[in-house]
């Protein structure tokens, strides 16, 4: 399912977040690129371990935390840290790829599955030009640039890649999530029925009826859900 959820950071958050991004020290992002990834990789990626990167990792998952669409949608087992890219210019791009299946929280011991990737949008999309992520999906390719504090989460099979940003500077989050729901379309049923259960209990208040939908959202979570 791919999904673009609005207003993850609001306007104070990313006024902070900017503000980190341009104290902070970036790199070569081909650093923590897998082997095929890393041919087709040109952009920057901030540093771990800075000040700036830690106060960056901490502000966007508060804020994925605080979203009600962002758990239902993802239903999250472990989201592994933040990290921040830069393109700027047209040598920077991302060729198509597809992320690694299986990446190390800090520490290096304990793995992550990634069954989602998520692209948060940072800069403004009137301040560049191209650096659109290309997704393949089973309904043709999507090109996906949203505006500054915007989400999109997408299935980690997908190949994709970044358009050379032509003008200006594109600055973004990206990280990967385990969800507890592993199946594609089992989360994506998930999500609609509880959406559509949100919108029924607005209308009609509770009932009888919503009260055993609402129930067969939960057995069927208890019954997919691996936590
Ligand atoms: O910058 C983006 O939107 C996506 C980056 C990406 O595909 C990756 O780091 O694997
Ligand atoms: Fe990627």
């Amino acid at each position: 399912m791919l999904l673009k959820i609005p207003q993850i950071l609001d306007d104070a958050d990313l006024a902070r977040a900017r503000e980190l991004l341009a104290a902070a020290p970036w790199g070569d992002g081909r650093k923590t690129a897998g082997r095929q990834a890393a041919q087709v990789k040109n952009n920057d990626q901030l540093q771990a371990g800075s000040e700036q990167h830690r106060a960056l990792q901490a502000l966007v998952l508060q804020a994925l935390e605080a979203h009600p669409l962002f758990f239902s949608a993802t239903l999250p087992k472990r989201v592994l840290p933040p990290s921040f890219n830069r393109y700027a210019g047209a040598a920077n791009a991302y060729g198509s790829h597809v992320d690694q299946a299986v990446r190390y929280l800090p520490g290096g011991t304990q793995r992550v599955r990634t069954d989602i990737s998520c692209t948060l949008f940072l800069s403004d999309p009137a301040d560049y030009d191209g650096g659109e992520l290309v997704i393949d999906t089973s309904f043709g390719e999507q090109r996906i640039k949203l505006a500054a504090g915007d989400l999109v989460v997408y299935p980690g099979t997908s190949v994709h890649r970044v358009e050379p940003v032509t003008r200006g500077v594109r600055l973004a989050s990206f990280f990967w999530i385990e969800s507890m729901v592993r199946a594609d379309e089992q989360r994506r049923l998930l999500y609609e029925m509880d959406m559509s259960l949100m919108a029924l209990r607005g209308d009609l208040g509770e009932t009888p009826e919503l009260v055993r939908l609402t129930g067969a959202y939960h057995n069927l979570l208890r019954m997919w859900a691996d936590t």
